[in-house]
């Protein structure tokens, strides 16, 4: 495997100041998460201080409620579900994202380089949940950040690495990483991998980066979770470039991307429909993220066109046996090698990719590296087949697996104990080709049936995600005033019992305030609804911008709004009541066109013990606002304070 570059060289870009780096809330964020006793709370906290990121987290989390099978909806669910190392890395990538959408490096087009990122980590995220070589939460930010590297090299050097990218356009056969390293004496690659060490990703992670882009360098052993971390980021690459590639290419890309998901053993049908997911994940998070997107591929269109390329005869009586078998691992678990090799030559002939384990003791290890579809596990006396199928069976995968017991022709007994300990079906010594082959076909019918079982479970999961997140959105919208963006008069009542039983049950103050515009109407009758809209608008945030944090404004009539001062009696909400009035005045409402001038008359209430609900409150301020502009508008009143001094 390639070092990775020099300590000392790297220590001196960073002093420099010049690497990309996380910015604002980010930093916070990254070093609360570093923090042995942070609380859930204080993370949150910082989190909400940056609306942005507090999206973007909950999006993220979302991406793995198909696993967790619930809708995020918050801050704290989102870290719950993520946990920290996620949100760490989740904040640097993000950070990144939004500080380094532009540069001085020409040659670098810094929209795709953000578009190919967020491709690959949605791929990786996909990916890794039907891979599993690492936990899916850390997926999406190695894939967001496996290319950083490149990033880095634009930042520190924008006018070379510009014309190294404008030679590679001109002359494709020259290889990017060699020119780096004449270049710069170091590949993207390598400054990308010292950058994650840098900000605390684990080695294990980085390594598969370092190499992806040259798997041939890669030395990991075969089956191990760094090769297949590897296979991840070359299929998400694979698939980000065939995305933002043109029209007219992708066909030429297709087959080489097919063959490296078959690699990784997911069958056709399946991918297909996790490309389609992909792409649709990647419109979504491109509008929340402001990153541009292209129209998704035909992915259906462009595996059928591969099939009938390479694959002209497939079985059309048994849909299920079109797969090959090659995206079915078996293992093969039997102390004999004779006996493996024999098996092993038959699965071959039958298309299978066969592996094979002799200890029973390090069987469960192979079968949770290779995750095979078939197990094939010899049942002879001494061995333990038993014990081995039954941990098997208790994992998640081992769950689905088809186990087929190799038995002798004569014992009852050890075939009564294989199917009690949970082996699907058995084949007698000797083995016969044509018996084999039965038992294999039907095995591969099972698990092909379970996949698309599968398959439209995790479909209907994403669907029920989308349709709670819509939900949510709707029920967002049917609280808010179109034309205002403040909370409705729906809001307003709920929000009113929900104060007016706290303030009962812990004898707290409660006050509200009704206010309503003067002349409104003239507005209207002068120069049109349109400007009356737009004065609106502004009157409304200007009301707003006037408040404390703790009070909340909604707009409960044509030119009406409540507000609702918890925890304020009636001098403070009289205060309060007179500051937004003399906001109002002060300030002039820019139409556009005709300059025009509101004030408000505010009616102010505060709750008292003998009045029997919050529409008495209510009505009581109502009173007011009438007393106000009884008084000539443009000014604060409580029918209370009137009461009391009258
Ligand atoms: N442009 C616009 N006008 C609205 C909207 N909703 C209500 N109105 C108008 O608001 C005006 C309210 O008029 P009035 O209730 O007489 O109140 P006012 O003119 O402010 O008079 P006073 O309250 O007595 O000072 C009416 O002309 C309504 O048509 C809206 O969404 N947009």
């Amino acid at each position: 495997m390639p070092p990775p570059i020099d300590i000392k060289r790297f220590e001196q870009l960073k002093a420099v100041g010049d690497l990309p780096s996380p910015r604002g809330v980010a930093i916070a964020i990254i070093r609360l998460t570093q923090s042995a006793d942070v609380s859930m709370a204080e993370l949150a906290r910082v989190i909400k201080s940056d609306p942005a990121f507090v999206g973007r987290l909950i999006k993220a989390a979302n991406g793995l409620v198909a696993e967790n099978r619930r809708a995020v909806v918050s801050v704290q669910e989102a870290l719950m579900v993520l946990g920290l190392p996620a949100v760490r890395t989740l904040a640097l990538g993000f950070s990144l994202l939004s500080n380094y959408r532009k540069g001085a490096c020409e040659g670098f087009d810094y929209g795709r380089f953000w578009s190919s990122s967020l491709l690959m980590a949605l791929s990786m995220q996909a990916l890794v949940q039907r891979v599993r070589v690492v936990p899916a939460d850390e997926a999406f930010s190695l894939g967001l950040l496996a290319r950083v590297g490149e990033l880095a090299l634009a930042t520190l050097y924008p006018a070379d690495f510009s014309r190294l990218l404008k030679e590679v356009a001109r002359s494709p056969q020259l290889r990017q990483l060699d020119l780096e390293q004449t270049a710069f004496a170091m590949t993207h690659c390598e400054l990308g991998a010292a950058m994650l060490i840098d900000w605390g990703v684990p080695t294990q992670l980085v390594n598969p980066v370092l190499c992806f882009e040259r798997p041939e360098l890669a030395d990991f052993a075969e089956g191990s979770r760094e090769a297949g971390l590897v296979q991840c980021l070359v299929l998400s690459r694979a698939i980000a470039q065939l995305c933002l590639a043109p029209e007219s290419e992708q066909a030429r890309l297709m087959p080489a991307m097919l063959q490296l998901a078959g690699r990784l053993g997911l069958p056709r049908g399946d991918f297909v429909s996790l490309c389609e997911r992909i792409a649709r994940e990647w419109s979504e998070w491109g509008k929340l993220l402001q990153i541009g997107t292209a129209r998704a591929p035909a992915f259906g269109n462009l595996c059928a066109a591969d099939e009938t390329e390479s694959e002209p005869a497939a079985s059309a009586a048994d849909p299920t046996m079109t797969q090959p078998g090659s995206d079915m691992p078996v293992l093969i678990v039997a102390g004999d090698a004779s006996e493996r090799a024999h098996m092993r030559v038959l699965l071959e002939e039958s298309g299978f990719s066969v592996h094979e384990q002799a200890d029973y003791t390090q069987a469960i290890e192979s079968a949770i590296d290779v995750q095979p579809c078939l197990l094939l596990v010899d049942w002879s006396g001494e061995n333990c087949g038993a014990s081995l199928v039954r941990a098997l069976r208790t994992t998640r995968f081992g769950r689905t697996l088809h186990i087929l017991a190799l038995l002798d022709a004569d014992d009852d007994g050890l075939l009564e104990e294989a199917a009690a300990a949970g082996a699907d079906d058995f084949i007698l010594r000797p083995i016969r080709p044509a018996a084999l082959a039965v038992r294999l076909r039907a095995g591969r019918r099972t698990v092909t049936l379970q996949r698309e079982l599968e398959r439209e479970r995790e479909e209907l999961r994403h669907f029920a995600a989308e349709l709670s997140i819509s939900n949510r959105r709707l029920q967002e919208a049917a609280m808010t005033d179109a034309l205002t963006g403040i909370p409705n008069r729906r809001f307003a009542i709920d929000r009113i019992q929900m104060e007016w039983a706290a303030a009962a049950r812990h004898s707290r103050p409660l006050s509200v305030m009704l206010v309503d515009l003067d002349g409104f109407k003239e507005i209207n009758d002068a120069h049109g609804h349109d400007v009356g809209d737009i004065a609106l608008r502004q009157i409304s945030a200007t009301l707003r911008g006037a408040l404390r944090a703790q009070d909340v404004i909604c707009r409960t009539g044509g030119d009406e709004f409540l507000v609702i001062c918890p925890d304020t009696d009636l001098s403070a909400a009289l205060g309060c009541a007179e500051r937004l009035r003399s906001a109002a005045h002060d300030m002039p409402i820019d139409t556009g066109g005709p300059r025009v001038r509101l004030t408000v008359s505010v009616g102010v209430a505060m709750r008292e013990p003998s009045m029997a609900n919050a529409d008495a409150l209510i009505k009581l301020a109502d009173r007011g606002a009438f007393l106000a502009k009884e008084r000539g508008r443009n000014c604060v009143m409580s029918a209370q304070v009137v009461h009391a001094t009258s």
